[in-house]
């Protein structure tokens, strides 16, 4: 057991620019934060800056200050995707060696089918990449009527499946994601998502019911390892989800940004061991949604609650904020854009104001909280003695 605590919050799709390879990916010139300062006036994250944000590398739209209270770089990622499930593996050192399949023209008949025999229902609506908010306004109604599963896929290889709370029943939801689970993830596919909602249309809206069945990591992470050598690993929001519970020991699941807070505050004052929390409203409130003034808001609060994270530190924690990938609401579509990941780290009475510079990959974040728990890592390189 031990009696130290590091605390990885991950503010999911706050990208600061594209990546050398963002053409590949259909994202040249993506840059989410650079582009909120650019188009909300008055934007701005004045706690983040105190701690570097404004003196990394590539953020031109964020002043920069005189002494960072932190240590500050940005990170590039290796994994062949921009999804969550590649960015966060990569933080725990699974190197995915292909990548995950993304269907652009939606599931092909042999997948539909298939799912269909397998629930005993006739057809799905959708089938298609979509944004979730548009395509049950689009298809709730006709899904009301037929009690059809609301397929639909996005540029992450993910098979999601909307279905209306008191049309379906939740439990008969979750049973069609297992189904889909058995048949999608041997062919490609990262995850299967429940997205339930509920309300009347066109005022629908999804619930916290969201499920997510995720394909197990295909390595040892991390945090296992942490986990053998005693470490409790406590994981805020969908963190458990990403990883298939893997190295997990507790999972707290999470209402939205302000709950996740309050859980990872609760936790730094109660618990010892590696907190690891996502923050996912930037990314699936704002970002998908195209919303920059609501991504800037989003930021602000999170910039507000930033002194009490820090105040709650105790002497010798070590803070990690970072991101897992990008998504410009001001970008074309309403998908992730691939983009570097900010970077900001501390240890509470540690060394201050290093430019930990632009790292090789987002697996430095999981070699740094092993090194710093003292447990053996051999993927990335541990930053954790420029903290010092
Ligand atoms: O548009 P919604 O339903 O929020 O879906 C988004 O959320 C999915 C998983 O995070 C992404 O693949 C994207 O499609
Ligand atoms: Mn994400
Ligand atoms: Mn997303």
């Amino acid at each position: 057991m031990t009696n130290k605590r590091a605390v990885l919050i991950v503010l999911d799709s706050v990208g600061i620019g594209e990546l050398p390879d963002a053409a590949d990916f259909g994202d040249e010139g993506a840059d989410t934060l650079g582009h909120i300062a650019q188009t909300v006036e008055g934007f701005d994250m004045p706690n983040m800056r105190s701690l570097g944000l404004g003196n990394i590398a590539g953020v031109d739209d964020l002043e920069p200050v005189d002494e960072p209270c932190a240590n500050f770089g940005r990170m590039l990622e290796i994994a062949p995707g921009k999804d969550t499930t590649s960015g966060h593996w990569e933080f725990a050192g699974v190197m995915m060696d292909k990548p995950f399949r993304t269907f652009p023209n939606g599931f092909p008949d042999d997948i539909i089918e298939a799912f269909c025999d397998k629930i005993g229902v006739d057809g799905v609506l959708g089938n298609r990449p979509e944004s979730g908010t548009v395509i049950i306004e689009e298809l709730g109604r006709e899904h009301e009527e037929t009690g059809k599963p609301i397929v639909y896929t996005s540029a992450d290889p993910v098979f999601q499946i909307a279905a209306k709370e008191d049309v379906v029943g939740l439990d008969t939801l979750y049973e069609w994601c297992e189904a889909a689970y058995e048949i999608v993830t041997p062919r490609g596919i990262s995850r299967v998502i429940a997205r339930p909602f509920v309300g009347e249309w066109p005022n629908y809206e999804r619930t916290a019911n969201r499920k997510d069945y995720s394909f197990p990591p295909p390595s040892k992470t991390m945090m296992e390892e942490l986990v053998e050598h005693g470490v409790d690993v406590t994981g805020v929001g969908k963190i458990s989800d990403i990883y298939s519970g893997r190295g997990i020991t507790e999972k707290i699941k999470t209402k939205n940004n302000d709950h996740g807070v309050e859980v990872t505050l609760d936790c730094m004052k109660n618990r010892n061991g590696f907190i690891f929390t996502n923050l996912v409203d930037f990314d699936s409130k704002y970002g998908h949604r195209r919303n920059p003034e609501g991504y800037a808001q989003a930021l602000e609060r999170f910039d507000e609650q930033l002194p009490e994270i820090i105040e709650t530190l105790q002497d010798g924690d070590l803070l990690i904020i970072t991101a897992d990938h990008g998504n410009d609401p001001t970008y074309a579509g309403t998908d992730h854009t691939r983009e570097y990941v900010p970077l900001v780290a501390l240890i509470k009475g540690g060394g201050w104001g290093k430019d930990l510079g632009t790292r090789k990959c987002f697996s430095d974040v999981g070699a740094t909280v092993a090194d710093y728990f003292g447990v053996d890592w051999t993927v990335g390189e541990s930053f954790l003695g420029e903290l010092k």
